[in-house]
């Protein structure tokens, strides 16, 4: 497992080489795929570029791939209704990026690893003590080959798309400016309710929906305030 998020000094080589870029027609609009190689690591990184995000204020998603949830659209967790929802959020802006981070199953531990936690909370453990149980960090994301990426698509500051405050830190310390957090939050499923209220006390993620969910008030959308913030239920174009 590489290095976990260590500061950019100036004396390591950079990640991100840029491989190709094509237009990607997707069902939520027409994007630019850029293909990078993570020369940090094993993994092929790739970004999904909306309009002109050059300069500053660009609305980002930092997206921590999940098998299960992108793809399967498993119950477990609310990735796959971020994903969603970044991407819709991006498209109504009219410019933004999502960084599809490869290397982040399971908050970095890897697809099995994931899938043996997943287990233990299916026997009552929290994903915290999960990963802590199979000897493992509970969380261990680095964000450099983010951060390179972002520079080299010439993103100079970030609106970011995200509940969890150790992003815009890990970013911010990788030298992108971040100006704004705007809350991505999925109406919490009976299935990932306690998942969810488990990243609000154990890993600081600001939740602030599930209190409502909590009373039994009506969350109204999926989503937080501001200009950039997505709403999860919206069906692709
Ligand atoms: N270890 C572990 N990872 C999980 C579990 N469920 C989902 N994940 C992974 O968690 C990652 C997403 O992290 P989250 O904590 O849900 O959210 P975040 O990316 O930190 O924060 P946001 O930007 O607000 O989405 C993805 O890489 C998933 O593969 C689980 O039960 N255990
Ligand atoms: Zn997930």
């Amino acid at each position: 497992m590489r290095e976990i998020d260590g500061a950019s000094d100036g004396s390591r080589p950079p990640v991100a080489e840029r491989v190709v870029d094509l237009r990607l027609a997707t069902a939520y609009g027409d994007f630019l795929a850029v293909g990078y190689r993570d020369g940090n690591g094993t993994d092929e990184q790739m970004a999904l570029v909306y309009g002109d995000v050059t300069g500053e204020g660009a609305l980002v998603r930092l997206h921590s791939e999940c098998l299960t949830g992108d793809s399967f659209g498993s119950r477990h967790c609310d990735c796959g209704g971020q994903l969603s929802a970044g991407l819709s959020a991006i498209v109504r802006e009219g410019r933004g990026v999502l960084v599809y981070l490869r290397g982040h199953e399971g908050r970095g531990i890897g697809l099995l690893a994931k899938l043996q936690a997943m287990k233990l909370q299916a026997e009552g453990l929290d994903t915290v003590e999960a990963n802590l149980a199979l000897g493992l960090p509970a969380d261990a994301r680095d964000y450099q080959v983010a951060a390179e990426i972002l520079h080299d698509l010439g993103v100079r500051s970030v609106r970011l798309m995200s509940n969890n405050p150790l992003k815009r830190e890990a970013l911010q310390r990788h030298g992108v400016k971040v100006t704004e957090e705007v809350p991505l939050l999925i109406t919490p499923q009976e299935e990932n309710i306690f998942y969810l209220r488990t990243k609000r006390e154990r890993l600081g993620h600001h939740l602030p929906h599930l209190e409502d969910a909590e009373s039994g008030a009506e969350t109204g959308a999926e989503t937080g305030g501001g200009t950039g913030s997505a709403d999860g239920t919206e069906p692709p174009r």
